[in-house]
Formats: structure tokens, C-alpha cells, sequence
């Protein structure tokens, strides 16, 4: 079994109904067991500007799936539920990015982990910080808390909490 982390992303209504059928479709997933959630933030959308504010969230996973095979479940996922590529960074229906995979290292043209902007995204680590403060995102070297330390304030006031934990949660 192999432990993952994934962001989840959303900025198109209705944004909730969009993390929940997200999570229904991985806990319907025999292969995938999903150990813990964050609760879900409200985020001014970082990159490309003229947009909606999005929810987003992070869950801890266990899994018997290969990196590719998580990718290739998470775009499915994405395509099942509407996402179209029209703008990058730009608004989406469901955005499932792998952040870390068994505390591997990959750089393919499909697959890159750890996810290469999680560092400097306050809205992927404030979530994060919340399930797993200590994780490692680069061996040997910085940890979620380490990362959070070196976002500005303006970054970190982008990311205000919306639900508690408890979204959907068995
Ligand atoms: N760790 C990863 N998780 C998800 N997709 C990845 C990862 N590394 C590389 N990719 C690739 O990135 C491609 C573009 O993904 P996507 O359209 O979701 O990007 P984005 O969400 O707009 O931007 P960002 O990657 O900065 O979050 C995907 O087709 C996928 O092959
Ligand atoms: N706040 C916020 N901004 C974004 C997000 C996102 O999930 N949240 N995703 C992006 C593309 O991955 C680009 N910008």
C-alpha cells in the first residue's frame, strides 16, 4: 500500500456538490482508501486572476494503484465531472492534482511529483498543514510547516476556512 496526497480544486457552482461527488467516486474506489480529509477553504484564485474564488481541499489516501494509475483515475474522475480545458489555471468544474505519491520523485511529460507549485500554494498547503503538517515534500528536505513559514501574508489571508471537516465523511 502506498499513501498519497491529493488536492482537490474547484471554482464552478455548485463547487460543493462537485468535492462531494469527487469523494464519492474515490471512496466507491476498492483501491483507494481514504484515511483523512481537511476541511475545505475558500481561495482567491492564484495564476489567472479573472476568475471565480475556489473551494479546495486535500485528503490523505491509501492505495494499491501505481502513480500513473492514481493520474489516470484522477483525470477520469475530472472528465467525469464536466472538466474542460479551456484556460490554464483558469476555471474548472474538478482539479485533482497528485501533491506526493510514497515520498517519490518523478519528472515524466505526464507525471510530475512532488507536484512542482505545491510549495509556493498557500491554497494547497493550508489544507494540508491541517492533516499533515510534518509530511516531507522534497527529500531530505522541507516539510509543510517549513513551506507555510515562507508565504507571504497576503498569500496566506487568500485562504479562509469554509466548512469544518465533515464534508461527505463516512
Ligand atoms: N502531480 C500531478 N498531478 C496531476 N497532474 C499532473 C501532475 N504532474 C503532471 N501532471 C500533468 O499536468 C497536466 C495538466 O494538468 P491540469 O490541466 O490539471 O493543470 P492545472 O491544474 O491547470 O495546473 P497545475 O498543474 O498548475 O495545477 C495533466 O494532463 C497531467 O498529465
Ligand atoms: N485558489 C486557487 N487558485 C488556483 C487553483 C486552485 O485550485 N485554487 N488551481 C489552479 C490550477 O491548478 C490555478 N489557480
Amino acid at each position: 500500500m502506498k499513501t498519497a496526497y491529493i488536492a482537490l480544486g474547484t471554482n464552478i457552482e455548485p463547487r460543493e456538490e462537485y468535492l462531494t461527488s469527487a469523494l464519492e467516486i474515490l471512496r466507491k474506489d476498492n483501491k483507494i482508501h481514504i484515511n483523512q480529509q481537511s476541511s475545505i477553504y475558500e481561495t482567491a484564485p492564484v495564476g489567472y486572476a479573472d476568475q471565480a474564488d475556489f473551494l479546495n481541499m486535500v485528503i490523505e489516501l491509501e492505495t494499491f494503484l501505481s502513480a500513473f494509475d492514481l493520474l489516470e483515475l484522477c483525470q477520469t474522475i475530472e472528465r467525469q465531472l464536466g472538466r474542460k480545458k479551456l484556460i490554464r489555471f483558469g476555471p474548472r468544474t474538478i482539479d485533482l492534482d497528485i501533491l506526493v505519491y510514497n515520498q517519490e520523485n518523478r519528472k515524466t511529460d505526464v507525471l510530475t511529483i512532488p507536484h512542482p507549485r505545491m510549495h509556493e500554494r498557500a491554497f494547497v498547503l493550508i489544507p494540508l498543514h491541517e492533516i499533515a503538517p510534518g509530511l516531507l515534500l522534497y527529500k531530505g528536505g522541507k516539510t509543510v510547516s517549513d513551506c507555510i513559514k515562507a508565504l507571504s501574508e497576503s498569500d496566506i489571508k487568500d485562504v479562509t476556512r469554509w466548512t469544518n471537516k465533515g464534508l461527505a465523511e463516512e
